[in-house]
């Protein structure tokens, strides 16, 4: 196993769970969102949790989400963490996280430099930060786009909470955005895809695999 905590984002299928459990993954990401092609119903989401082995850590992906989805999604979904991925302020970031007792991740998206005091305040009240690239202009997913950002603007910083880079990382480039970025955690969606929103155990393997042989 690597060293480097690995989240496999957009699960959608027992194979899925699989492929991330054998992959020693220490994050399974579960989209609510419903514009995305990894979309998932909360009865689904809550089967695929049930079947998600302990250690593996179950995150539950939303977007400017309300109380009352939040309440349904946390009501039935066994999770260990929520990730905010919209324009959720840092206000609202400190209410869900005290409403629900869960830790909560914020996603914040990096295109220049102008993006990277977002970071500073987000990590003044979120648990994690998931350093995503930026969507582009009209995108209809916030993320999940498949698609990286400039990793020198963020070589050598750091935030005092635990954080994850994200975006466009596959097996093929995530060994060196390790290396320039510094990130002891990586989160992949597209990147172990065969089609959008339809994983790939194969590439999900070659994603840790990866991480172990830099
Ligand atoms: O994955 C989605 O469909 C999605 C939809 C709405 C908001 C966020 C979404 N994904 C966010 C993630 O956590 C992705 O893993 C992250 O953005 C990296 O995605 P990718 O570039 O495709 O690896």
């Amino acid at each position: 196993m690597s060293d480097i905590r690995i989240k496999i984002c957009g699960l959608g299928s027992e194979t899925d769970i699989e492929a991330v459990s054998r992959a020693g993954a220490a994050y399974a990401g579960f989209v609510f969102f419903p514009k995305s092609p990894r979309n998932l119903t909360i009865p689904r989401a809550r089967e695929l949790a049930l079947l998600t082995p302990p250690g593996v850590a179950k995150v539950a992906l939303v977007v400017n989400a309300n109380d009352a989805l939040l309440d349904e999604i946390t009501g039935a979904v066994p999770l260990d963490m929520l990730q905010l991925h919209g324009s959720e302020s840092p206000e609202r970031v400190q209410e869900i996280r005290a409403r629900y007792g869960l830790p909560v991740m914020k996603a914040v998206g990096v295109g220049s430099a102008e993006d990277l005091p977002a970071l500073e305040r987000y990590g003044r009240v979120a648990d994690q930060l998931l350093v995503d690239a930026k969507p582009p202009k009209g995108a209809d997913l916030p993320g999940g786009n498949g698609l990286a950002f400039d990793w020198r603007l963020i070589t050598g910083r750091r935030w005092p909470v635990p954080w994850m880079l994200a975006g466009g990382l596959t097996p093929d480039n995530v060994a060196l955005a390790v290396q320039m970025t510094g990130a002891r955690q990586v989160d992949v969606s597209s990147g172990v895809e065969s089609a959008p929103g339809v994983k790939d155990a194969g590439k999900i393997a070659a994603f840790a695999e990866a991480l172990r042989a830099r």
